[in-house]
């Protein structure tokens, strides 16, 4: 059976993360009169006439009635923002923040008290539809609302939901921020190679081609990742070397921890 046509949506920033799920949303046939706000017009030039394009929250048409409304702003852009949205806060409208940070308790206050709110937390991947998302349905989300919003996630990589808000905050650490740790590992793989004096052009490719690749082969296989390393780690081998620094009490494990920790306390400091 097919699915139900999309409603109009209004999402509210269209950047790196917004910009990312609307390209998403509209494989899977976003009507045309959902509306993006965007101060930036360079943001939205790609989805020229596919959505309709407004410059601030002010400009949204009178009377338009969207089933979903994406928050993408950034967190601190939050209370200028989420007060001018407040006359929409009903029953029927579900607010979908992918806002760093930004409590259900604490966007509801100000969207007026009465929001149906979801806080979700993508990652970049998302542009080719490979995102992971984590979500965590507020007080009053329907079944309906909660089905909706699990499409709009499921159109731009995979979805789970968990019941407890506060776990989003290290969900915030690991796979909201964790490409960026993933690009990082590419950026010194390249600049040991280049150490090690290979030719520049060469060790870019060849950092970009192995975290690439590896990634892809994670994706494809069932087994855990400590076993796809173990089959790149032949004894007494030259990977088994590498991995005798990189696995110190003090290296990896201990840095991935204590950076998980940092980027999880960040979160709850921009709570609100
Ligand atoms: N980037 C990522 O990997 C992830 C980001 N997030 C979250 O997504 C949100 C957006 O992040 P990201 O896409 O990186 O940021 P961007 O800065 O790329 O996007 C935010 C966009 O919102 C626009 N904007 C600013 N004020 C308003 C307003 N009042 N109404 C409508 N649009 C507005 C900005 O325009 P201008 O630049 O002109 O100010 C900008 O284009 C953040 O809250 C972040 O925590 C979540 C998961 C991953
Ligand atoms: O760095 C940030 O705050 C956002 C949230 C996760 C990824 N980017």
């Amino acid at each position: 059976m097919s699915e139900p046509a999309l409603p109009p949506l209004l999402l509210i920033g269209c950047g790196k993360m917004g910009g990312a799920m609307l390209a998403g949303w509209l494989e899977l046939g976003l009507p045309p009169e959902t509306v993006v706000v965007e101060p930036n017009a360079a943001a939205v030039s790609a989805f020229a006439g596919r959505v309709r394009h407004v410059a601030s929250i002010a400009e949204i048409p009178a009377g338009f009635a969207p089933a979903a409304i994406i928050l993408a702003t950034k967190p601190q852009e939050a209370p200028n923002a989420l007060p001018a949205l407040a006359h929409l806060a009903k029953p029927e409208v579900v607010f979908l923040s992918i806002m760093a940070g930004r409590t259900i308790g604490g966007m509801n206050a100000m969207l007026g008290g009465k929001a149906r709110i979801i806080r979700a937390m993508p990652n970049t991947p998302a542009a080719l539809r490979l995102g992971f998302t984590v979500a965590c349905a507020g007080p009053g989300v329907s079944a309906e609302q909660r089905a909706l919003s699990d499409r709009l996630l499921g159109a731009i990589g995979e979805a789970a939901w968990v019941e407890e808000e506060g776990l989003i905050d290290p969900v915030t650490a690991v796979s909201g921020g964790g490409p960026a740790y993933v690009f990082l590992l590419a950026e010194v793989m390249e600049q040991a190679a280049l150490a090690q004096g290979l030719p520049a052009d060469l060790a870019r490719r060849m950092a970009r081609a192995t975290v690439a690749g590896s990634g892809a082969l994670l994706g494809a296989s069932t087994e855990d990742a400590a076993q796809l390393r173990r089959n790149v780690t032949s004894p007494k081998g030259t990977t088994e070397r590498a991995l005798a620094v990189l696995m110190r009490e003090e290296a990896w494990p201990a840095l991935m921890q204590e950076a998980i920790e940092a980027a999880t306390a960040r979160s709850r400091e921009l709570a609100g």
